[in-house]
């Protein structure tokens, strides 16, 4: 059993954000390691094993190198480690802006107040859908983020389907998201402009400006 101030961690690193709506920002990222999921899409397999042990205060000197108060917190599943609440906190503790990307397969809400949690709801697409933990959705509020990667014109009119049956764009910001080199952002574009969904479209910047990363 992992010390209560440790987690298995496989990265950090400092790049600009890539998603969400702090696209651009300079951030440090805190890839921790292992996901119970296996979305067939993830661009992250790398992270699914290996990984070392971190205390806190290893992580929180290593965040404090970089020049930035903004903070990602990745995976991996973050939130499949218990130890990751305590880290967010710790983060939050120390004046950092702190976002999560979780999978939303586990169950957010002992995630501290302040962290801005980006819940990636998971498409029929992923091959994931049934680990989707709907409880959660109630939970949000205007600080977090709901997203939706999409590998097909199915999953848009599903995810669409999912936005206007639970109201989702009245709960907290709604992105969509291609997968990467699956579906064309135009056509996105066209489908949610010719929808007029409420929804905010990404692509991942990052692989824009470095290609997809090779597995660390
Ligand atoms: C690697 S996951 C780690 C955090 C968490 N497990 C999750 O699924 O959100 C971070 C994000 O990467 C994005 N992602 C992974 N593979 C992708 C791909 N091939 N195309 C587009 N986005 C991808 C998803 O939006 C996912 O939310
Ligand atoms: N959201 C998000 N932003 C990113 N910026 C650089 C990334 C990378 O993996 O290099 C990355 C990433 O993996 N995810
Ligand atoms: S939940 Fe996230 S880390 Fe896990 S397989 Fe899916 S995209 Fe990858
Ligand atoms: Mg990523």
């Amino acid at each position: 059993m992992a010390r209560p101030d440790s987690v298995r961690l496989t990265e950090i690193f400092f790049s600009l954000q890539g998603e969400s709506s702090r696209v651009g920002l300079p951030t440090v990222f805190i890839r921790l390691t292992g996901c119970p999921l296996r979305c067939g899409y993830c661009d992250s397999e790398y992270a699914f094993y290996g990984g070392e042990t971190w205390h806190f205060d290893r992580i929180l000197d290593e965040v404090a190198k970089h020049p930035t108060r903004t903070v990602c917190v990745t995976g991996g599943e973050p939130l499949a480690q218990r130890n990751c609440l305590p880290l967010l906190t710790a983060l939050c503790d120390a004046g950092y802006s702190v976002s999560l990307e979780t999978s939303g397969a586990m169950p957010i809400g002992e995630v501290d107040p302040r962290v801005s949690r980006i819940v990636d709801l998971k498409t029929p697409g992923s091959g994931e859908v049934d680990k989707n933990c709907w409880d959660n959705l109630p939970l949000l509020t205007a600080q977090d983020e709901l997203k939706f990667v999409l590998t097909s014109e199915a999953d848009y009119q599903w995810a669409r389907q999912q936005v206007e049956q639970h109201q989702l764009a009245g709960r907290c910001p709604v992105l969509f998201s291609p997968v990467w080199q699956g579906v064309s952002p135009t056509d996105l574009a066209g489908w949610i402009v010719r929808d007029g969904l409420p929804v905010r479209m990404q692509v991942q910047l990052h692989k824009i400006l470095w290609g997809e990363k090779p597995g660390v």
